[in-house]
């Protein structure tokens, strides 16, 4: 999968406001592959023969609804994404202890290690989001722990939550380049005790977990917290998080009906990752 040479556009995108990473979830949704954030926007790539008028359809609801976007469309040649990814992709350390980086980058000095390659899948760990659920994963305790990691992304939690003891573990994602990526990654990291599912909240019938990990956004986040509540053991926790300091009054309202207790908030640039206990 590696060395990919993709024919397509270059979508230049310019948000006139923050939220640049719920931007980037809804180009995905509408079918955009990658994205790379630019000091003025974001540049979000779609191979030729997917590009349609549907997905910009989509692209002007976005930006009469929600984004006030600026954006101009350029077909490029040809791109190695993993040069691309190699210029912008830098590793990182959170708390001095758990390090995530590409494999052309050096072993760091820290006691866990995961080794991701990102591809066009979201979890690098750059993201206040994931930073914020990596301090959280640290934080407690998973020893033996069932664990779903929802919206796995590159399976970056997932991965954490095995090293940190964790197991069996489910990591599930909609969408097939991140399920793809995610069981690369989770071999990459030689990790066991997880499985990588294809699929979206109605995959979890009849499931039953100790902890649930959730980084996605606020909407998809209220409309499945019925799904993850009700495969949540009794004294478990969940973490959530992919959206902002002004949306916790509506996701406490959301877990407060299901009698979910609110126990702590981690908060980086307006983003914020919750736990709750059940
Ligand atoms: C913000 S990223 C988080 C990735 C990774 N867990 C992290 O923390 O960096 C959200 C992920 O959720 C996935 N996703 C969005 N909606 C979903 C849904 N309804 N069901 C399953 N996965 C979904 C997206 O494809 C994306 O990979």
């Amino acid at each position: 999968m590696s060395n990919i040479i993709y024919i397509g556009y270059d979508f230049k995108v310019t948000p006139l406001q923050p939220g640049v990473e719920i931007l980037i979830a809804e180009l995905g949704y509408a079918g955009f592959e990658s994205f790379v954030e630019t000091e003025d926007g974001v540049i979000a790539y779609i191979q030729k023969e997917e590009w349609n008028n549907e997905i910009l359809n989509d692209v002007q609801i976005l930006n009469s609804e929600e984004f006030k976007i600026d954006f101009t469309f350029n077909e490029i040649e040809q791109t190695n994404w993993n040069e691309e990814w190699e210029k912008n992709f830098n590793p990182i350390v959170v708390d001095d202890v758990c390090s995530v980086r590409a494999p052309f980058h050096e072993k760091p000095n820290t006691k866990y290690d995961i080794i991701i390659e990102p591809k066009m899948s979201f979890g690098t760990g750059h993201h206040e989001t994931t930073h914020m659920m990596i301090q959280h994963i640290l934080k407690n305790d998973f020893t033996n722990k069932s664990v779903l990691d929802m919206g796995c992304g590159t399976g970056v939690l997932a991965i954490l939550a095995e090293i940190k003891g964790a197991k069996p573990i489910d990591a599930v994602d909609y969408d097939n380049w991140c399920y793809l990526n995610s069981i690369e990654n989770v071999e990459r990291n030689n990790c066991k005790n997880i499985t990588v599912i294809e699929g979206d909240a109605s995959v979890l019938k009849g499931k039953k977990y100790d902890i649930i990990i959730a980084n996605i956004n606020r909407n998809i986040l209220l409309n499945d917290m019925e799904a993850y509540v009700s495969c949540l053991n009794k004294g478990g926790l969940l973490f959530l998080s992919g959206f902002y300091n002004d949306d916790i009054p509506v996701i406490q309202e959301v877990c407060e009906k299901y009698l979910l207790k609110f126990d702590e908030k981690l908060e980086r640039n307006h983003w914020v990752a919750l736990k709750f206990l059940n």
